[in-house]
């Protein structure tokens, strides 16, 4: 298939020398995570392998052999000098020597599957195989979401099957046309157990999947499962919302944690649980390191001690930017790391998170830091969506200020693209990132209103970066918001006392659903997440 210049062709992501591999690895028995890393690190070891991407991680329904346990999926690409019958070798070593995986049957439980799905030679031309024991393309591709759907996270739109010739992405359409909800899978954020909590897998889980929105008669894809509620727990004496006092009451902090378990499990199976020991509110004076860990570190051991809470219910985060903090944190059990600064305030926060695949990271959009991002909140927008010129909306935006914007996303998308690019660099892996276009951080009342509205273009998402080879997309990435009682919000409804916009809070939590968020951050946990449930009740239930 001939490829046009601005196309997005396999020789230019191919760094031109080594041939590209896409293989897909599956798991169904035992601790699937576990497996699933345990052969990434193999693969990525291993002479003539060069790692160069991972996808999410999503939960499907066992197909052909159906009584037996789900799967975990995913696609990985490589750069690679071995040939294909090598490289199967390769695949076999790992899943039957190292990790000792037997085969009992077609099609029947295993420990590990790796797959070679694709494979283009140094030219970038797709090869073909035929043999007994090798067949590439893989035969059964095109009748699996759980191949596809991630193998469309890794490349471009327009890259087709080397023999139907069809875009993958219209391939995977045509199976989700067919209407089957066992082709519908869950994409997972594997969350770490600490010590404490049960044995089982824990994750965080979404399901999307493609609605016509009536307006503009256009397909988004769009989330049908719960909203996490992400209750915030600050503990810090100037947090400019809830004020709470109470900082150094250990007890009392955790008694508020118990009714906030209480007001959200009411409604949900889960509740996030933010606890923040450093006030990030724009121009506050930092608490010192130190301070934040007496402030929060404490307060998590005792949560995860706690016998009368639920604590398979219970996922933590910290709200930090700071990379010692968030070490600690994680030894004291929490899941996920939140950090409103996207990895720019402290150098070893990426390396930090890429240490620990099971925990979550919330990758947020903001410029500058504390003191400075309110005078950065300029963006030469135009209000019309204009789509980018290439391919199904890819973006190519060089980020230099010749170039004319047309639209936030396209801006912020473009620099949460490079902050992603930098984490994966750093070796977190793209199922640990949940995206926060940081309302409130470096934004005006006008861009906190357009960043909400649109929220499915974010999500939609995609850029193919001319200087690093780079293409990414946000696809089944899950995003975060927190309007909760902001400034913006005051502004509109005239509240000078953050404490008086909780039912304004409420409103945007619904807003803020509806147009697709996934995870929403909120101080007034008990009232919102009723918000949220009658939200999700009225946008998420197909
Ligand atoms: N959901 C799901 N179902 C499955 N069924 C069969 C096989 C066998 O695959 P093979 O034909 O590539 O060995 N693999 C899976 C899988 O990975 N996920
Ligand atoms: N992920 C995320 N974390 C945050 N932490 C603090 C604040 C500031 O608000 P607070 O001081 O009321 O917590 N806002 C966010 C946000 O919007 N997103």
């Amino acid at each position: 298939n001939s490829q046009n210049k601005e196309n997005v062709d396999i020789q230019t992501i191919n760094n031109g020398n080594w041939a590209k591999a896409y293989l897909a690895f599956g798991s169904n028995i035992g601790n699937r995570m576990d497996y699933i890393r345990q052969a990434l690190e193999l693969l990525k070891n291993a002479p003539g392998i060069k790692f160069t991407a991972v996808s999410s991680v999503f939960e499907s329904e066992p197909m052909y052999f159906t009584e037996q346990d789900q799967f975990l999926n995913g696609c990985i690409e490589v750069s690679t000098s071995l040939t294909p019958a090598d490289l199967l070798k390769l695949c076999k070593k790992i899943e039957y020597l190292e990790l000792k995986r037997t085969k009992d049957f077609e099609n029947g439980p295993r420990s590990i599957d790796l797959d070679i799905i694709l494979y283009y030679d140094a030219e970038g031309n797709a090869v073909q195989i035929n043999a007994t024991d090798l067949v590439i393309p893989h035969p059964r591709m095109l009748e699996r979401t759980f191949v596809l759907e991630p193998l469309c996270e890794l490349l471009p739109p327009n890259v087709t099957h080397p023999l139907t010739i069809e875009p993958l992405v219209d391939h995977l359409q045509q199976i989700y046309d067919l209407n089957k909800p066992e082709d519908v899978l869950w994409k997972v954020i594997p969350l770490n157990n600490s010590a404490k909590q049960s044995k089982i897998d824990r994750f965080l889980k979404f399901k999307s999947v493609l609605k016509r929105a009536e307006l503009t008669q256009t397909d988004n894809r769009v989330t049908v499962s719960p909203t996490y509620v992400m209750a915030i727990m600050n503990t810090t004496p100037d947090s400019f919302s809830d004020g709470s006092r109470n900082y150094a009451d250990i007890e009392g902090q955790l008694s508020k944690v118990k009714d906030i378990c209480d007001d959200v499990l009411k409604h949900y199976e889960n509740v996030i649980i933010d606890i923040g020991g450093c006030s990030t509110r724009p121009n506050s004076k930092q608490a010192t390191e130190e301070e934040e860990l007496k402030r929060t570190i404490p307060l998590i051991e005792l949560i995860r001690d706690s016998k009368d809470l639920p604590q398979d219910k219970i996922i933590l985060s910290i709200d930090t930017y700071r990379s010692i903090v968030a070490e600690k944190a994680i030894k004291a059990g929490v899941n996920i790391i939140n950090d409103i600064s996207g990895g720019s305030f402290d150098n070893e926060m990426f390396n930090t998170v890429a240490k620990h695949p099971n925990v979550a990271y919330v990758l947020s959009h903001i410029r500058g830091d504390i003191s400075s991002m309110t005078q950065n909140a300029q963006y030469n927008t135009k209000d019309e969506y204009i789509p980018p010129n290439s391919i199904d909306y890819i973006d190519n935006n060089e980020c230099d200020a010749s170039n004319k914007y047309m639209n936030l996303t396209r801006i912020i998308g473009y620099e949460m693209s490079e902050r992603y690019s930098k984490a994966l660099e750093a070796g977190i892996q793209r199922w640990q990132i949940i995206l926060d276009p940081g309302l409130g951080f470096a934004k005006n009342l006008k861009e906190n209103i357009d960043v909400i509205k649109q929220l499915p273009l974010l999500k939609n998402y995609s850029v193919y970066n001319d200087k690093s080879a780079l293409y990414v997309n946000f696809r089944n990435l899950p995003v975060l918001l927190g309007p909760s009682r902001k400034k913006f919000i005051g502004t509109i409804t005239q509240d000078e006392n953050p404490i008086d916009r909780d039912f304004a809070t409420g409103s945007l939590v619904a807003v803020s659903i509806g147009y697709g968020t996934d995870i929403i951050r909120v101080h007034n946990a008990k009232e919102c997440s009723k918000s949220a449930i009658l939200a999700d009740t009225i946008y998420k239930r197909i």
